[in-house]
């Protein structure tokens, strides 16, 4: 029965459809899923962190509007991938968890500081930009609700980036000194935003079976890349240096060679040990904890609004 059911589940996800809640999956299929989804989730909670420092700092009302606009986005995906992952049988409660305990990962990316303002503008141009790039094939991820979920992600995500690129714009228009804190901000972000992509393909161990089961859609190598490659105009247009001795166009690849990425601070930060990762988790247990009667109060509305339909 199980074969039978296995070999429609590999007919759908090849004939390109999508596969749905309530139909048959590989339990590997649906554990891979959770596992993606929810570090997918988890990274945009976190990765409200990184930029909210900056909301009562903001140097315009027009930018703190803007920044604050675009960390409710932020905080709207991470429940929106919750909500996704809910439909595969998992828990909420159980992924907070497995998070504060640190037994679920969330981007390496938003265990780096946020030193001045011109980093809210890279973080929106460098990493909502990686997103994007790591995003859009995922619109045809094999999942349905994934897949339809990112639709409307990615849409808010190119938002986001085309303000961060305004604002570095204007930033670089202005006095020398803001020019400098645009080009720190860059050297900064730059390599951390490359591991956004995770491992380099021969060390990625889901990589092979989620392009099989089509949950992903690219390998990491292909879109770190694709990102390089989208990413060297825009500096040459904005008139910063990315801070890469080894970065030339290759004509014969057709693409930009890059230089070599530190994967042992990758896979340190990845660990646990980054600049910011206690702060970042501590931080997200504070608020969960401080939260615990809101969801108490809901569950008790729930509770009593469900005796008084039941006594209708
Ligand atoms: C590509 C990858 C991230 C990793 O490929 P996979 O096939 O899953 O893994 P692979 O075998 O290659 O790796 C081996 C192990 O290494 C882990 N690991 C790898 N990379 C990382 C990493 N960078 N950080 C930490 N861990 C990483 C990986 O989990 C695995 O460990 P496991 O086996 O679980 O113990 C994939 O999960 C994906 O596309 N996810 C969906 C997109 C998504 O999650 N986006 C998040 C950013 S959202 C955003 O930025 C929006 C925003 C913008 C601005 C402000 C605020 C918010």
């Amino acid at each position: 029965m199980d074969a039978e059911r296995e070999r429609e589940f590999d007919r759908v996800v090849a004939a390109e459809q999508r596969v749905e809640p309530r139909d048959w999956m590989p339990d590997g299929y649906r554990k891979t899923l959770i596992r993606q989804i929810a570090q997918h989730a988890h990274s945009e909670i976190i990765g409200m962190q990184p930029e909210a420092n900056w909301i009562s700092r903001a140097p315009s009302l027009r930018r703190k509007a803007i920044l604050l606009a675009k960390v409710q986005d932020e905080a709207g995906h991470g429940l929106y991938l919750y909500a996704a992952t809910e439909t595969l049988g998992a828990d909420r409660e159980d992924l907070t968890t497995r998070l504060v305990q640190g037994r679920q990962k969330y981007s390496s990316i938003f265990n780096y500081p946020t030193l001045t303002f011109a980093d809210v503008g890279v973080i929106g141009w460098l990493v909502d930009g990686a997103a994007i790039c790591n995003q859009v094939p995922l619109c045809r991820t094999s999942y349905g609700p994934y897949a339809r979920a990112m639709i409307r992600v990615c849409k808010e995500e190119s938002f986001h980036q085309r303000q961060g690129y305004e604002l570095l714009m204007t930033m670089m228009r202005g006095t020398e000194a803001q020019r400098r804190m645009v080009q720190d901000a860059v050297d900064r972000w730059w390599w951390p935003s490359l591991m956004m992509f995770g491992p380099p393909d021969d060390a990625s161990s889901n990589t092979e079976r989620s392009m099989a089961w089509r949950i992903k859609r690219h390998t990491n190598d292909e879109l770190r890349q694709k990102f390089v490659d989208m990413t060297v105009p825009q500096a040459e247009a904005l008139g910063v240096t990315l801070p890469d001795p080894e970065l030339r166009w290759n004509p014969e690849r057709g693409h930009h060679d890059f230089g070599q990425i530190d994967w042992d601070e990758f896979w340190r930060v990845v660990g646990g040990d980054g600049p910011c990762n206690r702060q970042r988790v501590d931080h997200r247990r504070a608020a969960h904890e401080n939260g615990a009667w809101v969801r108490e109060a809901a569950a008790a509305y729930a509770a009593k609004q469900a005796r008084q339909e039941g006594a209708a």
